[in-house]
């Protein structure tokens, strides 16, 4: 019985390279997908944000002399082949899926439109938000955040590379140790880094509790949907 009827789901974009140096590793994006299948094969509803860290972040092309905002509207666009790629990987595994751009695109993927994603998630179609907020000087777990308010979402689910939120970044400090949960005021007092600090701060402020948890561990995301202990919940 799952615990929730709609949630939003944040995958990391760099954990979709696999062992890979760059670019979307096959094996790892249908595990990906298989494992989101297994969720709304249980009833819910499911929105999903996917990061871009694997093809271009707006910092790293900021840092090398770029223009920052047109370094992170070249980071949306990559979060756009993210996108279309786990929709299309959706559809090989036999799931319906649409894509919806913050970046006008039209002739690639639809634009976000509000009610219409609201639609498609009550048809139990599985809604990818692309290009983030639309918006330079943004990550993709502010768009997880801002669309997870936007549609109704239960909880947004942080599937990253780490398995919950730690003392202090765990593949820095070996000595970290990771909250089984956390509120948003101690996690945003403490800097921690496993989220931006706009994105906690748009949860808090909606009482939308965000669940962080590893992307790597087999059926951990059904354990989560099935309100288990797994990972970290961020809390008011
Ligand atoms: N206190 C902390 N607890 C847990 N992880 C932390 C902490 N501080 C920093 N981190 C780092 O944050 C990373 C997760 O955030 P990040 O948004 O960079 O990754 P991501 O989910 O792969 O995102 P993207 O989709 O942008 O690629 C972890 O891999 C971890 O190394
Ligand atoms: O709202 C947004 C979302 C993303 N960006 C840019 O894209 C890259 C990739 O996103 P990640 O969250 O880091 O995976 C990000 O570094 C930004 O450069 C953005 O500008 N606005």
């Amino acid at each position: 019985m799952p615990a929730y009827k709609r949630i939003l789901l944040k995958l990391s974009g760099e954990a979709l390279m696999g062992d890979d140096a760059y670019g979307i590793n096959r094996a790892t994006i249908v595990r990906m997908v298989q494992e989101v299948r297994e969720v709304t094969q249980m009833g819910v509803e499911v929105a999903v944000v996917i990061g871009g860290g694997n093809i271009f972040r707006g910092v790293a092309g900021g840092s090398v002399g770029m223009d920052r905002a047109t370094a992170d509207y070249m980071g949306m666009l990559a979060t756009v082949m993210n996108s279309l790629a786990l929709a299309d990987t959706m559809r090989q595994e036999g799931m319906t899926a649409r894509v919806m751009s913050a970046i006008a695109i039209e002739q690639v993927v639809e634009p976000y439109v509000r009610p219409k994603a609201l639609q498609y998630l009550e048809e139990g179609k599985v809604v990818v938000f692309a290009a983030g907020t639309g918006n330079p000087f943004f990550t993709t777990d502010t768009a997880a955040a801002l669309r997870g308010a936007e549609i109704g979402a239960e909880i947004v689910l942080k599937a990253t590379k780490v398995d919950g939120v730690y003392t202090a970044d765990p593949k820095k400090n070996p000595d970290a140790t990771r909250y089984q949960s956390i509120s948003f005021d101690e996690a945003i007092s403490k800097n921690l880094q496993v989220m931006d600090g706009a994105a906690f701060a748009l949860c808090r402020d909606q009482k939308l509790p965000i669940k962080v948890f590893s992307i790597f561990k087999s059926g951990a995301l059904k354990r989560v949907v099935q309100g288990e202990d797994e990972g970290t919940l961020v809390h008011v």
